[in-house]
């Protein structure tokens, strides 16, 4: 019925029933009302209380953070201990191995410059043989190489030849011995002790004696006795050696030294003869092997090539009226502080420490050298202090190169004690001056000690003796 009314009348009869509606409605709406206002107001309690805990969990919360952070702090600590600890004792490891390597690198240089050595030698003695050979060939009919027959062995390879066959070179004939073929067979093996003691049984067996009065220029790698071969300089009062010849490759003699070589007719020495050892030290290139040259060939070459190893040569000079034998040690430069060049100070008469004027670094390094020497050497050694390349110090300076002054070479060795000269193996200036007054040094020393020995060795005897009298008369 209600459903089928138009709706302007369902609106009036709706209008009609709402008061009564409304007045039976009342208690509930006021109840509804409390309860909800009850209901807000414990709402906004809890979330009160929710955003106060929240506030409380956060400051708990940072807290905690704080708390526990000296804790991480600690493992961390130990954590990165420990890795240092791991580390460090991977780092030791690694430089053992380092170490190590090192050492075999050492060991193997030293041995790739021994067999460099070995090549050189043998590259260049076979040339230096062929050259001898032939040179002997015209003269000595008698020359036990070639005819038994060993041409093509001596001239192939004659240093296996010499080497495989040692005692052959007792067949040899005077002549070659006189002319330094023997020092070519004594090159091969010259740091041999049989070597020396087999070729002092050969010198012993020919008397003693060999000729020098040769060319100057054959004063190679020979061990001790060979003294005699070497050309003799004789030095009396100290003369300068004029700087006449410039680059020079055929063999001329120094006037200081020309005069002498004649004289050295007086070749027998005594086989007793002492040996003085003296070793060329110094950096690279400041003309070590240029000054042995220039002293014992009177040649210059300025396209001289870097030193391998070692070179030795045998010098006489007639010091204070004395036939004295030197036996050069010329060491490469490039092998600073190495081991094979600290051991020829070992048992070192003297050492001449070159230095280039013209180069300030191998000046700086002298002091170094002189720690290195005295640290080698057994004994105390003269030292003479060669500032060389003298000749060139004019021309670097105009260049604007920083050139060592004479008295700071001077200042330096008196410092050290050592002997100072300036020299130039280029023009020749003060080579032979500069060796004389070594051996000079070396020669006083040497006699100095032999002398301190024999006073030693004599008040021993003496107060032996006196001991047994004592003895004697108690008894
Ligand atoms: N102008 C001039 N040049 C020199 C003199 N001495 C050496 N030289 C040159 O310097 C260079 C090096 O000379 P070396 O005799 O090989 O030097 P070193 O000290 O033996 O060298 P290492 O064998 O490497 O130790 C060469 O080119 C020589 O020609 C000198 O007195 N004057």
């Amino acid at each position: 019925e209600f459903v089928a009314m138009d709706p302007v009348k369902r609106l009036t009869s709706k209008l009609v029933l709402m008061p009564g509606r409304l007045l039976e409605q009342m208690p509930y709406c006021e109840e509804k009302h409390k309860a909800e206002k009850a209901l807000s107001h414990v709402r906004f309690k809890y979330e009160t209380e929710v955003g106060d805990l929240q506030v409380t969990i956060k400051k708990l919360k940072m807290k905690l953070c704080e708390e526990l952070k000296p804790i991480n702090q600690k493992e961390d600590v130990t954590a990165l201990k420990e890795q240092i600890y791991d580390l460090s004792v991977e780092n030791q490891k690694l430089k053992n191995e380092l170490l190590e390597a090192q050492t075999n690198i050492a060991f193997l240089r030293s041995k790739l410059s021994a067999l460099k050595c070995d090549y050189a030698d043998h590259s260049l003695n076979p040339k230096r043989y062929e050259t001898l050979v032939i040179f002997f060939l015209p003269r000595s009919s008698c020359c036990s190489y070639v005819n038994k027959g060993h041409e093509s062995l001596a001239l192939h390879d004659p240093i296996k030849r010499m080497i495989f066959t040692p005692f052959d070179v007792h067949s040899l004939p005077q002549s070659c011995f006189r002319s330094h073929l023997y020092s070519v067979r004594e090159s091969i093996k010259y740091d041999s002790q049989m070597e020396f003691k087999h070729q002092r049984e050969f010198q012993s067996s020919h008397g003693g004696q060999e000729s020098s009065g040769g060319d100057a220029s054959d004063t190679d790698v020979s061990p001790e006795a060979t003294s005699l071969r070497a050309p003799i300089v004789d030095w009396q009062p100290p003369r300068c050696v004029s700087g006449g010849s410039t680059v020079t490759s055929s063999r001329k003699l120094i006037p200081a030294l020309s005069s002498q070589v004649g004289s050295s007719g007086n070749t027998s020495a005594p086989e007793s003869q002492k040996v003085y050892k003296i070793v060329l030290a110094g950096d690279a290139a400041v003309g070590k092997t240029s000054f042995l040259m220039r002293l014992c060939k009177n040649e210059f070459r300025g396209d001289i090539s870097a030193t391998v190893g070692v070179d030795c040569k045998m010098k006489t000079l007639i010091v204070d009226g004395e036939e004295t034998v030197l036996q050069l040690w010329d060491t490469a430069g490039l092998e600073r502080f190495g081991i094979i060049s600290k051991s020829y100070f070992r048992k070192a008469s003297g050492v001449l420490l070159l230095y280039d004027v013209t180069c300030e670094r191998s000046f700086l390094n002298v002091r170094e050298w002189l720690t290195m020497i005295e640290d080698a050497s057994t004994q105390v050694v003269p030292i003479m202090l060669v500032g060389n390349k003298s000749d060139l110090r004019a021309t670097a300076a105009s260049e604007g190169q920083k050139c060592m002054p004479s008295h700071f070479g001077e200042n330096l060795a008196r410092t050290y004690g050592a002997l100072f000269c300036e020299t130039s193996a280029k023009d020749g200036s003060n080579v032979v001056e500069t060796v004389l007054h070594l051996a000079r040094e070396v020669k006083k020393r040497t006699e100095e000690e032999a002398d301190s020995k024999a006073i030693t060795i004599l008040a021993g005897i003496s107060s032996k003796e006196s001991a047994q009298r004592k003895n004697c008369c108690n008894a």
